[in-house]
């Protein structure tokens, strides 16, 4: 079974004859994708990456992940963006959100280099103590300001740790295969280094060793991830919308932004999904996000936050739509037993499964934000396992391209990210930006 777009409670938001409207759009969208002639189209690696990757590589991968699981504690993972979501949605959803405190036999892994905060990095660097470490550094340009700062950190560590010979077997650098400041000191230091594609962007590239490394020293079974974006690859390819939910899904989201909403809620019932849902934001918010256009990419997990933001979503301004991530099978259910004395009112729950409990607070909350103006769709995810997020990774990347070329944006770039680099640098005296640091302390007063 696979992954569903389930579109029932969307009849009284959008009317048939609106698919069949932007039907022909889809169809020239698939074809600038397939024909690999629309905006961004050498950054179109990702398409085919499920099938067509590095045997070679994907072998070193699994040894450097046994090397670890042998030599390491824990391991430091450090990236940002697309260097970093992937990995870790992958590690809270398939394994736990709660992995370090697993009783497990793989090293423990935390994320660094994704923020600058000081007291995040004290931290983590209090957390190495005593501890074996190993460094998995990633960075596709191997430029970016906060992964390196965080490796200076972790680097220097290692060597005074276990000098330079011995910090070297321990540190793992997956970079662009030619440029980049990262890629010149691995040559020089002698890392092991792992390669994202040219052709792959950072957002779309957790299924390189961006994303397989740390899933492997987890232990989670990477060939059976590829499996399932394989699967996903197969099931996904034909242009006919009325055959492929992936395409189905971004017609939907364009329908609903064309009328006027402008925020996509991805909703989960589980909390192990809350970091998928960080990873969909920087694909769909960097993909569409320009030219002054796109759906402004949300997330909540629930029930918790229909504790916190159900509120807003049933009344609040009728600016958003939801879709709904539906995982149907528990990995391990939970029994309500019952209670003779029943002083909690809760024994019209006795004897059911919470999955089950969990399922009608979906239903009841799609009726009742339905009810509210809200359009909802489901994305029906058979269970949680390796193959289903492989599938659910690349079904993702695809509706998101598919949708950046409905939406007549590149999908592929995000030249808006500079901005606030640039400032950053000048306000801190980087060599080459003098002009403007001048100019931006003159409006900082
Ligand atoms: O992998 P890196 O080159 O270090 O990039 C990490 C991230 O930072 C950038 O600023 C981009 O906006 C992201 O798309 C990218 O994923």
């Amino acid at each position: 079974m696979a992954m569903k777009l389930n579109t029932r409670y969307l009849k009284s938001f959008v009317n048939e004859h609106e698919l069949k409207a932007i039907e022909p759009q889809v169809l020239a969208a698939h074809r600038t994708l397939t024909e690999k002639s629309g905006l961004g189209n050498d950054y179109l690696g990702w398409t085919t990456l499920p099938k067509d990757y590095d045997r070679e590589e994907f072998s070193r991968i699994k040894a450097a992940a046994r090397k670890i699981q042998s030599d390491t504690d824990l391991l430091l993972v450090i990236g940002i963006g697309g260097s970093y979501l992937g990995a870790r949605a992958a590690l809270e959803l398939l394994r736990s959100p709660y992995y370090n405190n697993l009783k497990k036999d793989t090293p423990d892994i935390y994320f660094v280099g994704n923020s600058i905060s000081p007291d995040y990095l004290n931290t983590v660097l209090a957390l190495c103590e005593g501890r074996r470490v190993s460094v998995n550094i990633i960075s596709k340009s191997g430029t970016t300001t906060e992964p390196a700062l965080a490796f200076r950190v972790f680097r220097e560590l290692l060597e005074q740790r276990y000098g330079k010979e011995e910090a070297r077997g321990r540190i793992y650098a997956t970079t662009d295969k030619a440029r980049g400041t990262l890629k010149e000191l691995s040559d020089r230091e002698g890392y092991e280094t792992f390669v994202i594609p040219d052709d792959v962007g950072g957002r779309y590239s957790v299924l390189t060793a961006v994303g397989l490394l740390p899933m492997a020293v987890a232990g989670i079974d990477i060939d059976a991830v590829m499996g399932g974006a394989a699967a996903a690859m197969d099931d996904l390819a034909v242009g006919d919308l009325c055959k492929n939910d992936c395409y189905k899904y971004a017609a939907y989201r364009n329908i609903l932004y064309r009328k006027g909403k402008q925020i996509e809620l991805l909703v989960s019932y589980e909390p192990a999904f809350t970091m998928m849902n960080e990873w969909f934001k920087q694909l769909f918010g960097e993909s569409e996000g320009k030219d002054q256009k796109g759906l402004f990419p949300a997330s909540v997990v629930f029930s918790t936050d229909l504790h916190s933001m159900g509120q807003f979503i049933q009344e609040g301004s009728r600016c958003m739509f939801e879709t709904v991530v539906d995982i149907q099978n528990s990995t391990k259910d939970f029994f309500v037993k019952d209670d003779p004395e029943n002083l909690d009112g809760l024994n019209f729950l006795s004897n059911q499964n919470m999955s089950v409990v969990n399922h009608k607070a979906m239903q009841g909350t799609i009726l009742a934000h339905t009810e509210g103006g809200v359009p909802n769709m489901v994305l029906e995810v058979p269970g949680i396992n390796e193959h289903e997020f492989g599938y659910m990774v690349y079904f993702f990347e695809k509706a998101c391209a598919i949708s950046g070329y409905l939406l007549a944006v590149n999908p592929f770039n995000q030249p808006g990210v500079e901005s606030y680099k640039k400032n950053m640098f000048a306000l801190l005296g980087k060599p080459g930006y003098e002009d403007q640091r001048a100019e931006l302390e003159a409006k900082l007063g």
